[in-house]
């Protein structure tokens, strides 16, 4: 059960939303009280395949990214939420749960478009809306693309890039206890066996922190930006919390209904994600500097997200290689200059922590 305060704000009550003035890290807490699968929270997230609790913090005191590093975070300034679901075991064992994490990003930097594109006072013509929200196709009623002030990118596998900075990062953890499924799971879900009643399904969280005023002296000489810098952003108060806890809601519903789509269609939606992820692409085209466990180095172009959401690099004799674990920098070494931008890549998805 929760202890934090909690609200159902989200009309269709398929979004709970819990609010915690402090706690260690959303991931870990949301994490904690669904994963043992016999509360309250857990059934309701059994119940439909669009039920989804988003835990959202004042103030986050151990938030962390991969492999346990750190993650910054000011109280006032920052997002920290974290959005637990349940998804079908078996798109795990099929790999599908790889796109969890692209499935986060997309949503965020959809919900941060629009935020976008509502300051700066452009409309947004109704018959953009799709089952499966699109963000950068936007168009006006007469074709034109709708200005957005501010270059969103995903920078694969985990991070929310911003006018080419640091501006978020995702972070997914899933259970390992097989959970029943409720009894208004889709039963004609493609390449799955029947999948009602008893369907086994995973706890996923899905962690999301975003720069929205953090004061630049905070982020420890980490490459960041915050959203304050390319819009205005309410100071530390009330007015704070309701901008934050807006786009968290409306990242809520668009995880919500990704996620639905992502259990109902796996495959589908993959492969929505996969054309969404490529013009996101932060790494897209660039030179880029691997390193591998095995301490092997190499240096490549980045070539887009493959099938099984790993990372391609082309190597200079014309070969492709998948990169699912390793370093990755962007730009190549130089003589006097070394790397821009580090990325530990990694399985996308935590099993456990
Ligand atoms: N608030 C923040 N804004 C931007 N970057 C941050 C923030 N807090 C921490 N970081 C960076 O994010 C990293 C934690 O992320 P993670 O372990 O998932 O690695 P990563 O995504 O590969 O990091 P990166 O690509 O940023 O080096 C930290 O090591 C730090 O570099
Ligand atoms: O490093 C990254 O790029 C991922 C960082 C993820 C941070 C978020 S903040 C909310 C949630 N709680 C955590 O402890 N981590 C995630």
């Amino acid at each position: 059960m929760f202890y934090g305060k909690r609200w159902d704000r989200d009309r269709s009550g398929h979004i709970r939303l819990v609010h915690l003035d402090t706690v260690n890290s959303t991931n870990d807490y949301a994490f904690e009280h669904t994963a043992g699968g016999s509360g309250s929270d857990t059934r309701f997230l059994l119940e439909s395949t669009k039920n989804c609790i988003a835990v959202i913090a004042d103030n986050q005191t151990g938030g962390h990214g991969r492999l346990g590093r750190e993650w910054v975070s000011y109280p006032g300034g920052s997002l920290t939420a974290s959005f637990a679901a349940a998804i079908p075991q078996e798109a795990v064992t099929k790999g599908y749960s790889n796109w969890l994490t692209v499935l986060a990003g997309v949503a965020a930097a959809d919900s941060l478009e629009d935020m976008f594109v509502s300051c700066s006072g452009a409309s947004q013509p109704e018959d953009t809306a799709s089952a499966l929200p699109g963000g950068s196709d936007r168009r006006n009623n007469s074709g034109a693309a709708i200005p957005v002030p501010a270059s969103l990118k995903l920078k694969w596998p985990n991070d929310i890039y911003m006018d080419g900075r640091k501006l978020g990062g995702i972070l997914i953890r899933l259970g390992t206890d097989s959970l029943d499924g409720g009894s208004d799971r889709d039963t004609s879900r493609e390449g799955t066996a029947a999948a009602g009643r008893g369907e086994p399904m995973v706890l996923a969280v899905i962690g999301i922190g975003i720069n929205c005023a953090v004061p630049a002296e905070k982020f420890n000489g980490f490459d960041a930006t915050s959203l304050s810098s390319v819009m205005d952003v309410p100071a530390a108060g009330p007015s704070f919390a309701a901008f934050r806890d807006g786009l968290a809601e409306s990242i809520a519903v668009r995880l919500s209904q990704m996620l639905s789509d992502f259990k109902s269609s796996p495959s589908e939606t993959c492969r929505y994600l996969r054309n969404r992820a490529e013009k996101l692409d932060f790494l897209r085209a660039q030179p880029v500097t691997v390193s591998l466990p095995s301490g092997e180095t190499f240096t490549g172009t980045a070539k887009g997200i493959s099938a099984d959401a790993s990372l391609t690099v082309g190597l200079e004799d014309g070969s492709r290689r998948r990169i699912t674990v390793g370093d990755v920098s962007a730009g190549v070494p130089q003589p006097a200059q070394h790397t821009i931008h580090t990325v530990t890549v990694n399985s996308t998805v935590n099993k456990g922590r």
